[in-house]
């Protein structure tokens, strides 16, 4: 399998090559060069498998011989060994067509550990085959950080810097981050929002003499292993609902765009997914988008759903290059345009292939508060509130054929947000036995203004000094 670039500057690569790059050095996303796609018998197949199972059949279709079935089945095994559920990614009912995808049972509560366990462990397995060290710098909203550390603390080949916006996770998204004080990882809050830590990640694998000297890479979803470890679990619910025979929608909040490209990715490999619905906060820049072909950038707001807190969605660009045809040149020019211009200018034609299939759903505060309530008292569900996006967003959208299933992807848990959950219900979530003590950890952080050059002396220090101890 290789892998292409959507801006078509940068050379293809295999699987481990997308690994270790994130970033194409082009400034754009890798793609597999083709989808691989199931027949409906390959699929029925796969139903009833072990998650860990059907995790390592489906990564090797895109990690290909990089990657032998077998070692994949090691760190799936391993991966997902210790999650608080024994499904792993179970299946919750909410009323007679709608399901949560509880996809937080993780070590950080959040959907993050999903692909997060599984990277960790690629990046260990590739690295000691090489002999070779890397620094990961992500951005984090608040849940890739503590997900990304918690991979990869003590990890020998590796030092690990996470930038999250100052003050705009919730706390205990914060302290599952800065309370980590293995020598290998470093936190920084930067003084803006999360756009401007993720453009100063992409900055920092733009400026290339830097990207060589510290050997960066990425955990976040601009790194294509990321996005292929969360397609699993789209796959395990479908077929659990009767795919390839019964089609199912999936209902993601969406920030990054990131999740809902993996539930995509399970339709161009054969299952059949009637659409996909986007939920979005008040910074619903996708919503306009799907509304009236305006993704026109806004300023950053904090809502209740901080995750969601982005207006620059990343994985866009991969859905972009496939709507226009796969035209690399064409993409790279709209998201040059994007960036001068702030506005991206899709083809009406492609603005409509989009329509087809995607159903733009935008909630305030006072929305998302409403639905956990509801959720509560309907269902006897207590949702977190990126949840509670997804479920509202369900069902403004579903099908109209009451037979296909709606499965939301539940993305937190709630203990990670007990403030907006509280004010919902008079529930404070407690956290599970083994972060009782999170408040009472000590913090360690740095932070700066959002500026490359510091950040950048930042990294290379963390880095310096791991390297030579
Ligand atoms: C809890 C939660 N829900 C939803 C999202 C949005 O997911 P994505 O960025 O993949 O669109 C995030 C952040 O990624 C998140 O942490
Ligand atoms: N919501 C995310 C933002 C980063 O998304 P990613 O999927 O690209 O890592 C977070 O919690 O950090």
């Amino acid at each position: 399998m290789r892998y292409l670039s959507t801006r078509g500057q940068a050379a293809p690569r295999d699987f481990e090559g997308v690994l270790l790059a994130g970033l194409a050095e082009d400034g754009g996303l890798f793609l597999p060069e083709s989808w691989p796609s199931l027949s409906p018998a390959e699929w029925r197949a796969l139903r009833g498998l072990p998650y860990p199972e059907l995790a390592a059949r489906l990564m090797h279709l895109f990690a290909g011989e990089t990657l032998p079935l077998g070692t994949l089945r090691g760190m799936t095994g391993a991966a997902y060994a210790g999650f608080g559920h024994p499904a792993i990614a179970p299946l919750v009912q909410l009323d007679h067509r709608t399901f949560a995808l509880e996809l937080f049972h993780g070590p950080t509560l959040a959907f993050k550990d999903m692909a997060m366990q599984l990277l960790g462990r690629l990046f260990d397995h590739v690295l000691a085959r090489r002999g070779e060290r890397i620094t990961i710098v992500g951005a984090t909203s608040g849940d890739t950080g503590s997900a990304a550390i918690e991979a990869c603390r003590d990890r020998a080949a590796i030092d690990i810097v996470i930038l999250h916006p100052e003050g705009r996770t919730s706390e205990v998204q914060r302290r599952q981050m800065t309370t980590v004080l293995s020598d290998n990882v470093a936190n920084l809050a930067v003084q803006g929002s999360f756009d401007d830590c993720q453009d100063l990640v992409k900055a920092m694998f733009g400026d290339a003499p830097f990207r060589e000297e510290m050997r960066l890479a990425a955990v976040n979803s601009i790194n294509w292993a990321r996005v292929a470890a969360q397609i699993p679990y789209y796959a395990y619910a479908a077929l659990a609902l009767g795919a390839p025979e019964r089609p199912v929608a999936f209902s993601v909040p969406t920030g990054n765009f990131g999740n809902v490209l993996a539930a995509w990715a399970v339709r161009e490999m054969g299952l059949p997914v009637e659409r996909l619905i986007v939920g979005s906060n008040r910074n619903d820049i996708l919503t306009r988008f799907l509304a009236a072909n305006d993704m026109s950038v806004k300023g950053v707001e904090p809502s209740l759903s901080p995750s969601m807190d982005i207006q620059v969605s990343s994985n866009f660009e991969r859905l972009l290059f496939e709507l226009l045809g796969r035209d690399a040149a064409a993409t790279a020019e709209t998201m040059r345009r994007f960036r001068a211009e702030g506005r991206m200018p899709v083809p009406d034609a492609a603005w409509k292939r989009a329509t087809g299939l995607f159903h733009g759903f935008a909630l305030s505060d006072e929305g998302t508060l409403a639905e956990i309530r509801r959720l509560q008292e309907v269902a006897g569900y207590l949702a977190d509130p990126h949840t509670a996006i997804g479920t509202a967003a369900a069902r403004t959208h579903a099908p109209e054929d009451p037979g296909i299933p709606v499965v939301v992807a539940a993305t937190a848990h709630p203990a990670k947000f007990p403030d907006a959950v509280e004010r919902a219900t008079g529930m404070r979530p407690p956290l599970p036995p083994r972060l009782a003590d999170l408040y009472e950890r000590e913090e360690r952080y740095s932070v700066l203004r959002a500026d490359l050059a510091p950040v950048e002396d930042f990294v290379r220090a963390h880095t310096r000094r791991n390297r030579a101890g």
